[in-house]
């Protein structure tokens, strides 16, 4: 064998060896599919070396599949991959994973029956969730968990973030063509893929703010998100000079309940915190954190489309939030900011920052692409790469002076930095 696929298959084989031996010397478990299986990849994110052991497999697996397809064939079932997405919400919609239990089998008929639904039709939709790891058919007729849709009967923030993007995400990207359309190049929350699928005229987060049962699915698929591989919190207070702040006040903007300050009060002592955020959200904050904290962490009301009611904080923070603005109203945002900063203030941003084409490792690049269209979908907001991020703070003022943008390594988050400068 020689070219390409000799260098993709050393890479498989010699990549594959460290990490099986790596199991073996520690007696960590096979990895596997089967419900006794570990439900996440073993290996602690600080062990670099099996990381990128990891990482070079799964993207030498996946080049030689598509190489092994072939260009035709591939275009051909990627355009069907939107069927992968309706099995799974018919999975999540007749609440599937709670039918079957979790060491027997169920029928499809005794599926049909408690999930009120046709058995010729949820047999077909299982059986194609079924190519994607979610239950598999021990015997002909019967239904068994395996670790992937055990995962949709244990873990509600998984369960909440497969409803949220297979009920309110799938159907806003099937529109998101018709929206650019009909409004070209659109800065506006309101005029979205969203918006026309589920909710003329409106945005997403007002939308499902109004909504109770929406908007808890909402944060606990962002809490899932969150915890998930690469955009742990430790990066952020791991790699950021937080300790020589000395006594400082951060203003975490859209702050949701807070989870982000009490990582970040753990650690840094000597840190006070203001949490803003809608007030149906600030409302359960003092609820939601340690009470050791609730002295160094308080918690806001506030727009952040209206002026900064805290003034000569250190640092005002955005985690998750630009991402979510257009220019136009990312500009607006940071331009609210101005009354309340002192010279030499700080804007700390913790987001995405795209990578430049054919730079970035491709598993990271998919899931980071992803993030950016669904940003079009819902908000018609955007990820941006580092000079997006320049040009954002050039719209707001030019008083603001971009310092740079860093990702720690093994994150998938960035961590960008302003100083104002009047
Ligand atoms: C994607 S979440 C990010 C939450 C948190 N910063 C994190 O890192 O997970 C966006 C947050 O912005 C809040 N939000 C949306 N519009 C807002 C506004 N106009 N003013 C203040 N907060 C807002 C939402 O309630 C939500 O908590």
């Amino acid at each position: 064998m020689t070219g390409r696929l000799a260098e993709l298959t050393a890479i498989i084989s010699s990549q594959t060896k460290k990490i099986e031996d790596y199991f073996t010397a520690n007696g960590l478990p096979e990895l596997s599919f089967d419900i006794h299986g570990p439900s996440d990849f073993p290996v602690p994110s600080s062990n670099i070396e099996i990381h990128d052991a990891r990482r070079a497999v799964v993207n030498a697996t996946s080049e030689l599949h598509d190489l092994m397809v072939g260009p035709r064939e591939h275009c051909r079932w990627s355009a069907w991959s939107y069927n992968d997405n309706l099995s799974m919400l018919a999975v999540y919609h007749f609440n599937v994973a709670k039918i079957v239990p979790l060491d027997e089998e169920a029928s499809y008929a005794d599926i049909a029956k408690a999930a009120d639904v046709d058995e010729v039709n949820i047999r077909r939709l299982i059986r194609h969730a079924m190519t994607n790891r979610l239950f598999r058919e021990p015997r002909e007729g019967y239904v068994a968990h395996t670790a992937a849709s055990k995962i949709l009967l244990e873990d509600q923030q998984m369960i909440d973030w497969v409803g949220l993007c297979s009920e309110e995400f799938f159907p806003a990207a099937a529109r998101t063509i018709d929206a650019m359309v009909k409004y070209p190049a659109s800065q506006e929350p309101t005029q979205t893929g969203y918006s026309l699928a589920h909710c003329p005229d409106q945005p997403m987060f007002q939308v499902i703010g109004k909504d109770p049962a929406r908007a808890k699915r909402f944060g606990g698929a962002m809490s899932s998100l969150t915890g998930g591989e690469g955009y742990e919190v430790k990066y952020l207070v791991d790699s950021y000079p937080w300790e020589d702040l000395g006594e400082a006040t951060i203003v975490d903007i859209g702050g949701s309940h807070g989870f982000v300050c009490v990582a970040l009060a753990e650690k840094f002592p000597k840190l006070r915190f203001v949490v803003q955020d809608l007030p149906k959200t600030v409302a359960d904050g003092p609820s939601r954190i340690p009470q050791e904290f609730a002295d160094r962490i308080e918690f806001q009301a506030h727009d952040f489309y209206t002026e900064q009611p805290v003034k000569d904080a250190e640092i005002y923070f955005f985690r998750w939030i630009c991402h979510n603005q257009s220019d136009k109203y990312g500009t607006k945002m940071l331009q609210q900011l101005i009354p309340a900063l002192k010279p030499g203030a700080k804007i700390v941003i913790s987001d995405n920052c795209l990578p430049k084409p054919n730079t970035a490792d491709p598993w990271d690049e998919k899931i980071t692409r992803s993030m950016d269209v669904t940003m079009l979908e819902l908000l018609n907001a955007k990820e941006r790469d580092v000079d997006d991020w320049i040009e954002l703070f050039r719209l707001a003022d030019s008083r603001f002076k971009f310092l740079g943008a860093k990702q720690p390594p093994g994150s998938r988050m960035s961590i960008m930095e302003a100083v104002w400068e009047p």
